[in-house]
């Protein structure tokens, strides 16, 4: 998923449920001017939504690329998209492996209809037209599948995939990644004293704190009850503490409005301690990673919580 299609940036209202009722005909036209996309149908994102803005776009592995896809078989710059209101025309650039539009091979300029099927190497694409009604409740299943209701940051399958894929990206290009692993200090207490809502609430809001401390181009996902992690690329060691640090003291720093059980208002602060991980040479699992977090996160429960230690 590219930085502007990340859930917790969503480009278009959401498609929401209302009294059971699946609104899309009215959030189509409230959406007004949508942006055509592809949705990957195959590889290492199945599901991964591409905005096409106007303009002409490159599609491949490089990284400036318009439409990054980052697939074996796809070449650094395999096609090209020209966007122009409702026409959308897409052409094979020199590609080594091949493009086709529903079984087609392309081999000249091809206007898109909704539900083209693209092919780029062994990639599979599928094409939404402007104000597609598809496009819109594929966009609602994607969000139920990778955003944590309750907190509205990513879910645990979400950011374990990003940080498999990140993790290859970082062997591969020799680029640094890090990880933080957040967990909330004496949550349990939260819900003991003012019950299960307001528990609700408090998670809700350190989450969006969180969020809110860390870059763009980082991953924040729910792990646990009370736990999260965040996914660092092109982040070295010192880099990651830093972050850390800011989202320890934007936490330490917002007192959060609740409501008691018995109605009354209540304010409430609530820190984490933080652990934090880089990749390395003897880090070189997801699992290493992950466990050396966590290690780092429990050393600063031991040393007293609302602290950062890595
Ligand atoms: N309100 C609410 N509580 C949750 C949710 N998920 C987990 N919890 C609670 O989170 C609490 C976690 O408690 P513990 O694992 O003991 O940790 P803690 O109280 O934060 O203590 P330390 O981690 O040692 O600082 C448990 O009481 C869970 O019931 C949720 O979605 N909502």
């Amino acid at each position: 998923m590219s930085d502007t299609d990340s859930p917790q940036t969503w480009d278009h209202p959401t498609v929401r449920l209302k009294q059971g009722e699946l609104t899309l005909v009215q959030s189509l036209g409230a959406t007004g001017l949508r942006q055509p996309c592809l949705v990957q149908y195959s590889g290492e994102a199945p599901g991964q939504r591409h905005a096409l803005p106007e303009g002409t776009l490159s599609l491949g592995r490089a990284p400036d690329c318009a439409v990054q896809l980052d697939s074996p078989g796809v070449s650094r710059r395999h096609a090209e998209l020209v966007v122009q209101g409702d026409t959308v025309r897409f052409n094979d650039a020199g590609s080594v492996n091949g493009s086709w539009v529903n079984d087609k091979r392309v081999r000249a300029p091809v206007l898109l209809n909704d539900g083209d099927l693209l092919r780029l190497g062994e990639l599979v694409l599928k094409f939404y037209g402007r104000n597609s009604v598809d496009a819109l409740l594929h966009d609602h299943i994607y969000r139920m599948a990778t955003v944590d209701a309750g907190t509205e940051v990513f879910t645990k399958r979400y950011v374990m995939d990003t940080l498999a894929r990140e993790m290859r990206r970082a062997r591969r290009h020799k680029r640094p990644l890090s990880l933080l692993c957040i967990d909330l200090d004496h949550f349990k207490s939260v819900n003991d004293r003012w019950g299960h809502n307001a528990g609700d609430t408090v998670l809700r809001e350190a989450a969006a704190t969180a969020h809110g401390a860390l870059r763009n181009t980082d991953v924040l996902g729910r792990c646990g009850g009370e736990e999260f992690v965040a996914v660092l690329p092109e982040t070295t060691l010192e880099e990651a503490r830093t972050l850390a640090e800011r989202v320890r003291s934007a936490l330490a720093a917002r007192s959060i409005a609740l409501q008691g059980e018995d109605g009354a208002d209540l304010r409430h602060v609530q820190t984490a301690s933080i652990g934090v991980a880089t990749f390395t040479a003897t880090l070189t699992t997801a699992r290493d990673l992950l466990g050396e977090a966590d290690a780092r996160m429990y050393e600063a429960k031991r040393d007293g919580r609302n602290r950062v230690a890595g």
